[in-house]
């Protein structure tokens, strides 16, 4: 029997707390506040924008919401980076990806204050996360790192696979792993023998893009599959890059889609929007 890991029960027990959490940060007379800066409209980005209004509205976090014109030059949308990161009242920003493609996503990343990275996003916070001595880190990966905990599936000593090498997933929660004492494999398009690696993994993490790409023979009996993907099919229909029905008679723990990895990714956004604007109440005082 697999175990479904439920990312929106976690994500709503998150909200209770972080609700608390704001509370207390606005008796010290700080409101919380998160920038969202949205360049162009891309259908997919526009509706996390906008659920990511309505949670930060639940939970007490005040946004700043800017949606660029698609054709925004560098210079313009680095400017209104500078702005965000100048004024004392803004505590986190995040600008949506993935941008268009006149944009240079590593310029614009790097010029975002790292103190301020919400999204753990700046070449610093990544290098800090490196070092095992992790500043604001990755929503998505940190999301994962909580669905573990929450069902008591301790990574270290075990065999992690993780199919997928973005800077959004595969490559910060592979440090993040580490640190927790795991050991690590990357793999990615380029990889030979993919089933032969995967056949290893005790956690299998895929964040491949690819519709239903992973079925049983994949799986190690008993393992832990964290399912990163979100595709919309032709039909409407929402499907992870794991094969979910196939993958059932074979894992121990799987998380589904809708409702495992996406609900966490927004509350850790929101859980470390808190984290950031606690550190300046905390700077305040002293
Ligand atoms: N700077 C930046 N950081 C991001 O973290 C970021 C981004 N840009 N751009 C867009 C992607 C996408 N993303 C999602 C977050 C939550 C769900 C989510 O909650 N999904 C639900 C609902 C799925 C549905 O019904 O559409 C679920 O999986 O259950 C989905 C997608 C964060 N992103």
């Amino acid at each position: 029997m697999t175990v479904l890991m439920d990312g929106k029960k976690l994500a709503q027990k998150y909200r209770l707390s972080l609700k608390k959490d704001a509370e207390l940060i606005k008796q010290h007379g700080v409101v919380p506040t998160l920038a969202v800066l949205m360049i162009g409209e891309d259908p997919a980005s526009q509706v996390y924008f906008k659920s990511k209004q309505k949670l930060a509205a639940e939970i007490g976090i005040a946004t700043i919401d800017t949606v660029m014109p698609v054709d925004s030059s560098q210079q313009a949308v680095i400017r209104q980076i500078k702005q965000y990161n100048e004024a004392a009242n803004i505590h986190g920003i995040l600008v949506e990806l993935p941008l268009p493609p006149q944009l240079d996503e590593k310029a614009v990343m790097e010029a975002i204050a790292p103190e301020k990275d919400v999204d753990g996003f700046h070449p610093y916070n990544i290098g800090r996360l490196f070092m095992d001595d992790a500043g604001p880190v990755p929503c998505t990966p940190a999301g994962i790192m909580a669905l573990l905990a929450e069902y008591q599936l301790d990574p270290a000593g075990k065999r992690v696979v993780i199919i997928g090498r973005s800077t959004i997933v595969g490559r910060p929660l592979a440090a993040m792993l580490l640190n927790a004492d795991a050991t690590i494999t990357i793999t990615h398009s380029k990889t030979n023998e993919l089933e032969r690696i995967t056949r290893n993994a005790d956690i299998l993490v895929v964040a491949a893009g690819q519709p239903e790409m992973i079925t049983q023979k994949y799986i190690k009996p008993g393992a832990i599959v964290i399912d990163v993907g979100i595709n919309r099919l032709g039909s409407g229909k929402i499907v992870g890059d794991v094969a979910q029905e196939d993958v059932k008679q074979r894992a121990g723990y799987l998380t589904p889609v809708p409702g495992g990895v996406g609900p966490m990714t927004s509350v850790m956004l929101m859980k470390q929007t808190l984290k950031l604007a606690k550190r300046s109440v905390e700077f305040e005082r002293r």
